[in-house]
């Protein structure tokens, strides 16, 4: 049996249940964070609570709990289900409220920890490299939605899938307004070329990923020069190797990026090196559920 936590308490699936006039659900106002539980370790969990709080300042939402107490019923909640390697998906949304968009009807906040076991990339698609493409839909541009804010409105991400699925591959990527590479769907995206990494500065429009972060602080601590500049299609196009990093994705590479192929169409040499490294780092930094 599986256990979601929901305002304190723990329900079942079947009775896991948000009311329709839930505005996270009318009107995608609400935040989340996808945290993941390695060997008993839930990676680098203090940073995932700093990104959401900053998400639910953002949005003038008020979680009715403090960072502290958010952490331990994270981590509790792993521990009622038992799970040592897990996927966590922490959602806060605005609550019920009447039917306008005004999210001053809403009084309270849901709090939703659903934990679930992880799809992984197998072992063939990490060395063959995803294909990408680039689409047409934009990254929301940050005057007007944030990409910084994890919020529940992912239709822009979700028109990306959509683009990608009719395009026959299963990631792509979205440019921002100037037409600069900003990130994937749901991943960040890295390039290396002659040995150093570059990835989009943060305020470019893309969202600062925890995993993102973990790999500058990896490739940095192995003496890589890591620059967070602006790049374009043709930068990712004649790059030597092409990564994407996220929760879900974790250090997956691509291997061609609309038909070109990158280096020699498959995992670089650098990009094995910075998952093999990120694979020990995500059992020892962050907080143990089983101490
Ligand atoms: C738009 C976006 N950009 C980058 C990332 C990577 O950030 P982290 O390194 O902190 O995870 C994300 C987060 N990644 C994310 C969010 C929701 C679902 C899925 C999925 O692949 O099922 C992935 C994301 O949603």
């Amino acid at each position: 049996k599986r256990y979601i936590y929901m305002n304190g308490e723990y329900v079942t699936e079947e009775e896991a249940k948000v009311s329709v006039f839930d505005h996270g659900f009318l009107y995608g106002d609400g935040i989340f964070e996808g945290i993941r539980v390695y060997s008993g370790n839930v990676f680098r969990l203090k940073e995932h609570i700093d990104r959401l709080y900053d998400s639910a300042k953002s949005i003038l939402l008020d979680i009715p709990m403090s960072k502290e107490e958010m952490i331990e019923s994270v981590v509790n909640t792993v521990r009622k289900n038992n799970l040592k390697d897990a996927y966590i998906r922490l959602v806060i949304s605005r609550g019920k409220g009447n039917l306008s968009l005004d999210p001053f009807t809403c009084h309270h906040p849901q709090v939703i920890i659903i934990v679930d076991k992880i799809k992984l990339f197998n072992e063939e698609m990490h060395e063959k490299g995803l294909k990408i493409i680039t689409v047409p839909t934009r990254r929301n541009t940050p005057d007007a939605l944030n990409p910084k804010i994890k919020s529940l409105n992912y239709l822009n991400n979700i028109l990306v899938k959509i683009e990608a699925h009719l395009a026959g591959v299963s990631e792509a990527l979205m440019l921002n307004g100037e037409g600069y590479v900003a990130e994937g769907s749901g991943d960040n995206i890295f390039i290396i070329k002659n040995g150093k990494l570059y990835t989009p500065p943060s305020y470019l429009g893309a969202l600062e990923g925890i995993t993102r972060q973990a790999i500058m602080d990896i490739a940095r601590r192995l003496g890589f020069e890591v620059l967070e500049q602006p790049f374009t299609r043709h930068d990712v196009f004649v790059a030597d190797e092409v990564f994407l990093t996220g929760t879900a994705a974790e250090v997956i590479a691509v291997s061609e990026v609309d038909g070109r192929m990158i280096g020699n169409g498959s995992r670089g040499p650098i990009t094995k090196a910075l998952l093999n490294e990120f694979q020990k780092l995500v059992k020892e930094d962050g907080i143990q559920v089983y101490p």
